[in-house]
């Protein structure tokens, strides 16, 4: 990292700190949604999702908030709600948005409580072609490889060589251009989806459902740029990683983030 790198990069730290030790502090700014993305910012990135973890931090952090009775917890991710209620292991009464928005799921006492997702026939026979043509894709490229969800399938290429990702890639979104469907292109996915939802609408829906006065978010993919975009700025958004922003506050890294994410969470005011 250059000198310059490392200035902007402690300059950003301590502006997060500055926001985090505000937001403690003020506690007119309640009921408050804490709402995060998991992979990647609760959890590093790594190779085969069903080892993602939760860092320790994270973990201490969301046992913290989840005592509280200004706090709600939401987990946002593109992982099915089953999935990530699996990986991520959060307190009871976490809310769960799962499918990028496409799914509610609540950490109950007793394990997961949540809806199962319903296709209509048309969408359960548009998920059927989804997967079948990226299976295509990803046939014979070696590390690049299919993840089935509930309502969508994902083209994996985090382990396959630059070239072959990059043509796997651009195949996957040509075959959601032909299939008429959208296509969320993240870190190292592509992710071709039978619903139309958006971790911001998902955003939306709970603020209004829970009352809250401010929502924390942070993330780290393309995907979370659409809850940035629906929050506004008296709420707290943090990236986690470099990369191009909607987010007023920037985290370098999971680790980073979780560690100043614990602190918060045990200094907020009693
Ligand atoms: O919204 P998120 O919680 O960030 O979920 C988005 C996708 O996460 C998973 O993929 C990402 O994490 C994997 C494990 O670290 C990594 O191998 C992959 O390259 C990342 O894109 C998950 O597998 C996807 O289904 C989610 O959509």
């Amino acid at each position: 990292m250059s000198t310059n790198e490392t200035g902007a990069s402690q300059q950003a730290a301590d502006e997060l700190e500055v926001a985090l030790a505000d937001l403690a502090r003020d506690t007119t700014r309640r009921p408050l949604l804490v709402a995060l993305d998991f992979d990647g910012t609760l959890a590093p990135l790594v190779d085969d999702p069903d080892q993602s973890r939760m860092l320790a931090p994270a973990t201490a952090a969301l046992a913290r908030l989840a005592t509280r009775s200004d706090v709600r917890l939401a987990l946002v991710s593109g992982r099915s709600v089953a999935d990530l209620h699996r990986q991520a292991q959060a307190p009871e009464g976490t809310l769960l948005v799962g499918s990028h928005g496409g799914e509610r799921g609540r950490v109950g006492e007793f394990g997961l409580e949540r809806e199962p997702i319903r296709l209509e026939p048309e969408q359960a026979d548009l998920l059927t072609r989804i997967g079948a043509g990226l299976t295509t894709v990803a046939r014979g490229r070696d590390g690049v490889w299919v993840q089935h969800k509930p309502a969508a399938a994902v083209l994996h290429t985090r382990m396959a060589a630059a070239a072959d990702a990059d043509l796997a890639t651009a195949q996957a979104l040509a075959l959601a251009g032909s299939l008429g469907v959208d296509a969320l292109h993240g870190k190292d996915v592509v992710e071709v989806a039978v619903l139309r939802a958006t971790k911001g609408m998902a955003l939306q829906a709970l603020r209004a459902e829970l009352g809250s006065v401010v929502v924390l978010y942070a993330g780290d993919d393309t995907t979370d740029e659409r809850a940035f975009a629906a929050l506004t700025d008296a709420d707290v958004t943090i990236k986690i990683g470099p990369g191009e922003t909607l987010a007023r506050l920037r985290s370098a890294d999971p680790q980073a983030f979780c560690e100043q994410l614990a602190r918060w969470a045990d200094a907020l005011a009693p």
